[in-house]
């Protein structure tokens, strides 16, 4: 069969990375749009590998009682499969299903990768409903000034008439923004309710130079070089204020921070109830650490030593004013894969076996820790990890590393930060065993 060819599919079950499963004489394919249990008809648009084939719902034939209409009309299966904007790949499930398959994607994952068979619960923010959550929006503006965000799994940009994922006052900007030069654009709303917009031009020649001193400013590991002031030129660089209960962030407008209106909140509260009793003379580390979030959980939990890493300058700098209250804390610039061993290396004995009765928080980006970072932590031996991941494909292939070193997750609980979305966030404790 070719690419363009029909075909009609059973669905049998979910896959990691929002698709679903269906066999056609044996051979898997890959379809979004799709939900467990439906028959659907299947434009194919890969049939070139051996073992498996892609396509895209055109019909669905036989619904299963978990699907809705799409959140985003434009997504919806009615719509020809290029014109459906992405981001919102599970926006025609029911949220309660949609979140019963994500945990099924997640055990699975650490089961079969990972070696894992704890039961896993789901927690999720409170009063929502799945909608009007995104206060970070990316769209893109291409060559003939179309603005809009990518059709699903490609690059090419749909102009939409509603962003239903975003905040109100994010969707009303978009409604309303002038795309100045092919690129990027970013909305960010945060703490004070103001749409900040900030284009990232693709040919601007400032933006290369931008690019080039970030790269610089992440070289740690352990660099202890300030950052160069603010540009005021640079509305990425504003710094704004995010809000935690009543404890005040400092972040970049254009830098990291969780992007559903409550996952701090949410992620704050998991993590302090994940983490074991403090030992008070310890030594804590929060890796991967932004602007502090997870430190400040920490300190708030009774740690008095505590250390940030982080690759970004800004966020470290921004770190290092959010941990003022507690004086045993700082921020560190550097990549944690090197931050790591040079740490071991110059620490002195009292400071290995104050870690070693510590805890380390991780939250690394969707790739994982990955082994080296696994293996440093493994021989500093930590009495207790938390992991705090986005993809659980790369959180079990962790753990399996985890578990050669002697670490084993004590529980592991979803979080819903990113509904009518495939994408899972999961709080996991490791301790030696
Ligand atoms: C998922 S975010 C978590 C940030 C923070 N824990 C929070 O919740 O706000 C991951 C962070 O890791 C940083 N990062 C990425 N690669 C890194 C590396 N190799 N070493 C240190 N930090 C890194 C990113 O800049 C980003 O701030």
């Amino acid at each position: 069969m070719q690419p363009g060819d029909h075909i009609e599919l059973d669905i049998t079950s979910v896959a990691h990375g929002g698709v679903f499963v269906g066999r056609h004489e044996g051979r898997v394919v890959f379809v979004p749009d799709a939900i467990p249990g439906e028959r659907v008809r299947v434009q194919l648009t890969q049939t070139g590998e051996k073992s498996f084939w892609r396509g895209e719902t055109v019909e669905v034939m036989d619904a299963s009682a978990h699907r809705r209409p799409h959140v985003w009309r434009q997504a919806d299966v009615e719509v020809p499969p290029e014109r459906r904007p992405g981001g919102a790949d599970f926006g025609h499930i029911a949220l309660d299903h949609q979140r019963a398959l994500k945990l099924e994607v997640l055990q699975d994952a650490l089961q079969r990768m990972g070696g894992v068979d704890l039961p896993v619960r789901m927690v999720t923010i409170d009063g929502d409903d799945g909608s009007r959550w995104r206060t970070r929006v990316s769209l893109h503006v291409d060559d003939e000034g179309r603005v809009g965000p990518y059709a699903a799994r490609s690059h090419r940009v749909i102009e939409v008439d509603d962003l239903p994922l975003a905040t109100e006052a994010i969707a009303r900007t978009a409604a309303d923004v002038a795309p100045e030069a092919p690129g990027r654009i970013d909305l960010v709303e945060p703490a004070d309710g103001r749409v900040r917009v900030l284009a990232r031009p693709r040919h601007d020649k400032r933006v290369g130079k931008h690019d080039k001193g970030d790269e610089k400013r992440h070289r740690g590991p352990g660099a202890t070089r300030r950052a160069a002031p603010a540009k005021r030129r640079n509305p990425a660089r504003e710094v704004v204020v995010e809000r935690v209960g009543s404890r005040e962030f400092l972040v970049d407008a254009g830098g990291f921070w969780q992007v559903h209106r409550g996952a701090a909140a949410a992620l704050t509260d998991l993590v302090r109830q994940t983490l074991p009793a403090l030992d008070p003379d310890a030594l804590h580390l929060d890796l991967y650490g932004g602007v502090g979030l997870f430190a400040a959980t920490l300190g708030e939990a009774g740690a008095s030593r505590i250390v940030s890493v982080e690759s970004d300058a800004r966020a470290t700098e921004h770190a290092g004013e959010n941990l003022a209250e507690w004086v045993g804390a700082r921020a560190e610039t550097g990549r944690v894969d090197r931050w790591l061993p040079q740490f071991r290396e110059q620490a002195g004995e009292r400071d290995l076996a104050r870690l070693r009765s510590g805890v380390v928080v991780l939250d690394p980006p969707r790739s994982g820790a990955g082994g080296d970072v696994v293996r440093e932590l493994v021989t500093l031996g930590p009495a207790s990890i938390v992991y705090v991941a986005c993809d659980p494909v790369a959180l079990a292939r962790d753990l399996t590393t985890f578990g050669e070193g002697g670490y084993a997750p004590a529980s592991v609980t979803a979080v819903d930060l990113f509904p009518n979305s495939h994408h899972v966030e999961a709080v996991t404790l490791l301790t030696r065993v």
